[in-house]
């Protein structure tokens, strides 16, 4: 059986990856994030997950490797990782009171053989005071996540509805991802 590795730095992926029961590996992919052109949501997160993905197969041959990306989108506007609080206030005001997506794409590479897939996920948050963001910003979870803030976590409390995969908004739909390397990898 081919080791499966995860291209990817974030503890959570890890931990989620845990729950399909595989052995697995995760390794960093140290990538360049930016895109160059603008493309849609769904072509960003899968070019992205592909390209941390073949960065890691490089290293690692016969492997089966996934690789992920998340980004929310609001008012057609892409919204990754803040680089600062002021960046983070400004992503939880945009959020606030409206509904926005959350697309993540995963790509399985192993030897010529590629699959790509994405989960959008659409997440309505609560009308938010600027207390409750000042609040938010200072328990430090917004900094490494798309969006500014971590359904798994304090920004449990941010949220009023979400339709569709849970684990995609916490970045990797384990479901999804199960099924597909069952049915196409043999894993
Ligand atoms: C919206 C949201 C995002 N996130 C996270 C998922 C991703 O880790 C992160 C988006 O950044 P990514 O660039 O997708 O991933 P990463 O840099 O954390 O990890 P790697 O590239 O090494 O795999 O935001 C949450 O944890 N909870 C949430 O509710």
């Amino acid at each position: 059986m081919p080791q499966l590795i995860l291209a990817s730095n974030s503890p959570r992926r890890r931990e989620l990856l845990q729950k399909l029961n595989i052995p697995f590996k995760a390794l960093s992919p140290n990538v360049d994030e930016s895109i160059s052109t603008y493309v849609s949501p769904e072509d960003i997160v899968m070019t992205l997950a592909l390209r941390k993905a073949n960065i890691v197969k490089d290293l690692e041959e016969n492997a089966v490797v996934v690789g992920c990306d998340t980004v929310v989108v609001c008012d057609d506007q892409i919204l990754g990782k803040p680089k600062n609080e002021s960046e983070a206030r400004d992503m939880l005001k945009q959020l606030s009171g409206r509904t926005h997506s959350v697309y993540t794409g995963v790509a399985i590479i192993h030897d010529a053989k590629q699959e790509l897939f994405f989960e959008k996920t659409d997440v309505e948050f609560w009308l938010l005071s600027d207390e409750e963001i000042e609040q938010y910003i200072e328990s430090g979870e917004s900094f490494d996540k798309a969006g500014a803030y971590g359904i798994q976590g304090l920004g449990a409390l941010l949220v009023k509805s979400i339709r569709g995969d849970y684990y995609s908004v916490v970045g990797l739909p384990i479901a999804r991802l199960s099924r597909v390397l069952r049915e196409k990898f043999n894993l």
